[in-house]
């Protein structure tokens, strides 16, 4: 995802950016599309984004269904790690914990946020990215971490 960051900032200039810039971010993994992620906000350490709470992304029980939210918080971690490392620095996902606190019965807002002082960290070292989906009454339905592996580019 080569600076991805910059199309953001450059993207959400204009009206329509952020919708823009989400088509966009969904070709470079094309699973996001299956839960169709919305960008609202994107910075250092924060990144927001929606689920629409449609019929190709409900369960049994007609609630949003966990994977869809799954994967809206990995859209948004994602993000969040392009805006925030170092330029000499990669990083991929390790692991995901998560649990499920209640029903998604509305569309759902993704959330993932890290403190600052862990981009700093030096060496091989795992960030923890907090994720939460949430409901439109602000109820966490979904809520974890997503640990990162951050370590230096290889020499080229
Ligand atoms: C790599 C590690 C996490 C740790 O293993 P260790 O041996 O302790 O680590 P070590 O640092 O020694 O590196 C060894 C080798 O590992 C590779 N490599 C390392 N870093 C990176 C990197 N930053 N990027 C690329 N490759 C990297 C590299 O080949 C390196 O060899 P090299 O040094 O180049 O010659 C291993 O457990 C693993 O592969 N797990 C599966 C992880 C996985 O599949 N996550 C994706 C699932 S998430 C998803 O699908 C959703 C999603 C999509 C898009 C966006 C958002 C969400």
């Amino acid at each position: 995802m080569p600076d991805t960051y910059a199309l953001y900032r450059r993207l959400a200039a204009y009206p329509q950016g952020r919708r823009v810039f989400s088509l966009v971010f969904e070709q470079a993994a094309p699973y996001f599309r299956s839960a169709r992620p919305r960008f609202v906000e994107l910075g250092p350490n924060r990144a927001v984004l929606t689920v629409k709470k449609r019929r190709r992304v409900q369960n049994h029980l007609g609630t949003v269904h966990v994977i869809a939210i799954c994967n809206g918080l990995e859209a948004a971690m994602g993000a969040l790690a392009e805006a925030s490392i170092p330029s000499t620095r990669r990083w991929i996902p390790k692991g995901m914990a998560v649990d499920y606190t209640a029903k998604a019965t509305s569309d759902i807002t993704c959330v993932a946020e890290t403190d600052p002082a862990e981009w700093e960290r030096t060496g091989d070292v795992e960030i923890p990215v907090r994720v939460k989906g949430l409901r439109a009454d602000g109820t966490a339905v979904v809520e974890g971490t997503i640990r990162l592996w951050v370590t230096d580019k290889p020499a080229r």
